[in-house]
C-alpha cells in the first residue's frame, strides 16, 4: 500500500471515503488513468474501481503504480497497470494497441499525468520550458489521440477527462504550465466538436489547491499560503476531484462535452496563488 503520503490521502482513506455515487455507477467500464500513481490519479483510480470500473493505471514509476494495483486488488477491485511516459508517442501507441488487443479495450480515459515546477517565467531555461510543454500539452494530446483512434477504429464510444489547472485567473509562477493547460482546454473544446460524430466526449477539470504529494515541488512557505487562495479559506482534497471526474465519466455526464469543470473553492473569483511566493512588489 502507498499509505501515509507526506501530503494528501492514503490508500486506506481512499478505500473508505464516503461517495455520493451508486456503487454500480461505472459497472463494467474500463477506465485508463494516466498519472494514476499520483495524488489525484490515485483517488480517481480508487473511486472508479469502487464504482465498478476495471481500472488501468499508468505512470512513469513502477514504485508508484505497483503498490496501488496491489492495494486495489486486495480490496477486491479489478486493476492493472503499465509504466508509460506520455511524452513518448511510441510507448503511448504501444500501450493502446495492447489495451485493445489483449485487455478488453477501454471506455474512459482520465489524463491526470502532468505537473510543473515553480519558477519566475523570466528565468525559464529552454529545457525547463520544453519539459513542461511536452508533458502537459504534447503528452496529454498523445493519450487523447491514441485513445480516440482506437474508439474510431472499433466504433466504440469514449469519454476523456483532462485534469488541467485554472487558467483564467490567479495562478502565478507556473506560466509554462498555464500555457500548456490553456492549450489542452482549447484542444478539448475543439475535439469535443470534431469527435462528437464518433461518440467521444471530452471535458476538463480545473482544480484549485488540492493537497497531494505533487506539492513536494513547492516551498513550505508557498504551501502554507494555499489555504488562503480561495474564499473557502481551505484547500481541497483529491477526493473532491475524483468525484467531479466520476460525474463527467459516468452517465451523469452523458450530455456534457467541451466543458471545463472548475473545482477550486471559488478561487477563480477571489484569491491568488503564488507558487513561487508572492513578490514584495504586490504586497501592498
Ligand atoms: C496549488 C498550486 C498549484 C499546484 C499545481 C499542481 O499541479 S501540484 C502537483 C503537480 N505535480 C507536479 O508538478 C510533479 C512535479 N513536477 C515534475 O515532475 C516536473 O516539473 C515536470 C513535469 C516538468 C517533469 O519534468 P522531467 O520529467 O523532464 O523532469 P526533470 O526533473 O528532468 O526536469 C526537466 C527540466 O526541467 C527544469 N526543471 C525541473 N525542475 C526545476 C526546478 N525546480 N527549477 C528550475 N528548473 C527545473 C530543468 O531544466 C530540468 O532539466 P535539468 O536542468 O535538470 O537538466
Ligand atoms: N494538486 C494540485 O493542487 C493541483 C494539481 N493539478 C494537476 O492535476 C494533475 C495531477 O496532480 P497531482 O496528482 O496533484 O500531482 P502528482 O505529482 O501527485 O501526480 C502527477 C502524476 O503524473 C505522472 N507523470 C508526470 N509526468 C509524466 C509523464 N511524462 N508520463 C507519465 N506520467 C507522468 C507522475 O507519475 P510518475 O512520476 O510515475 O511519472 C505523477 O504521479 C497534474 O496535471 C497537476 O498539475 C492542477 C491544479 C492543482
Amino acid at each position: 500500500m502507498t499509505d501515509a503520503p507526506a501530503f494528501g490521502l492514503s490508500d486506506t482513506d481512499l478505500a473508505a471515503h464516503n461517495t455520493v455515487f451508486a456503487s454500480d455507477a461505472l459497472k463494467g467500464r474500463v477506465a485508463v488513468i494516466s498519472g494514476g500513481g499520483g495524488g489525484i490519479g490515485r483517488a480517481i483510480a480508487w473511486l472508479y474501481a469502487r464504482l465498478g470500473a476495471s481500472v488501468v493505471v499508468t505512470g512513469r514509476k513502477p514504485e508508484k503504480i505497483d503498490p496501488l494495483i496491489e492495494a486495489l486488488r486486495a480490496a477486491g477491485h479489478t486493476a492493472s497497470g503499465e509504466t508509460l511516459d506520455i511524452r513518448d508517442r511510441a510507448q503511448v501507441d504501444g500501450f493502446w494497441a495492447r489495451q485493445w488487443a489483449d485487455k478488453g479495450g477501454a471506455d474512459i480515459l482520465v489524463n491526470s499525468a502532468g505537473g510543473q515546477f515553480p519558477q519566475a517565467a523570466i528565468d525559464f531555461s529552454p529545457k525547463g520550458w520544453n519539459a513542461v510543454i511536452d508533458t502537459n500539452l504534447n503528452g496529454t494530446w498523445n493519450m487523447m489521440q491514441a485513445a480516440a483512434l482506437k474508439w474510431r477504429e472499433f466504433e466504440h464510444p469514449g469519454s476523456i477527462v483532462n485534469i488541467v489547472v485554472v487558467t483564467t485567473h490567479g495562478l502565478y509562477g507556473v506560466a509554462h504550465s498555464m500555457a500548456a493547460r490553456a492549450g489542452v482546454i482549447s484542444l478539448s473544446q475543439s475535439v469535443a466538436v470534431e469527435w462528437a460524430p464518433y461518440n467521444i466526449r471530452t471535458n476538463c477539470i480545473a482544480p484549485g489547491a488540492i493537497e497531494t504529494e505533487g506539492w513536494n515541488v513547492y516551498s513550505p512557505a508557498a504551501r502554507a499560503a494555499y489555504p488562503k487562495t480561495n474564499p473557502m479559506m481551505r484547500v481541497g482534497t483529491a477526493w473532491d476531484i475524483a468525484e467531479a471526474s466520476a460525474f463527467l465519466s459516468a452517465a451523469s455526464g452523458n450530455f456534457i462535452t467541451g466543458e471545463v469543470l472548475t473545482v477550486d473553492g471559488g478561487g477563480q473569483h477571489w484569491g491568488e496563488t503564488w507558487t513561487t511566493g508572492k513578490p514584495d512588489y504586490f504586497d501592498v
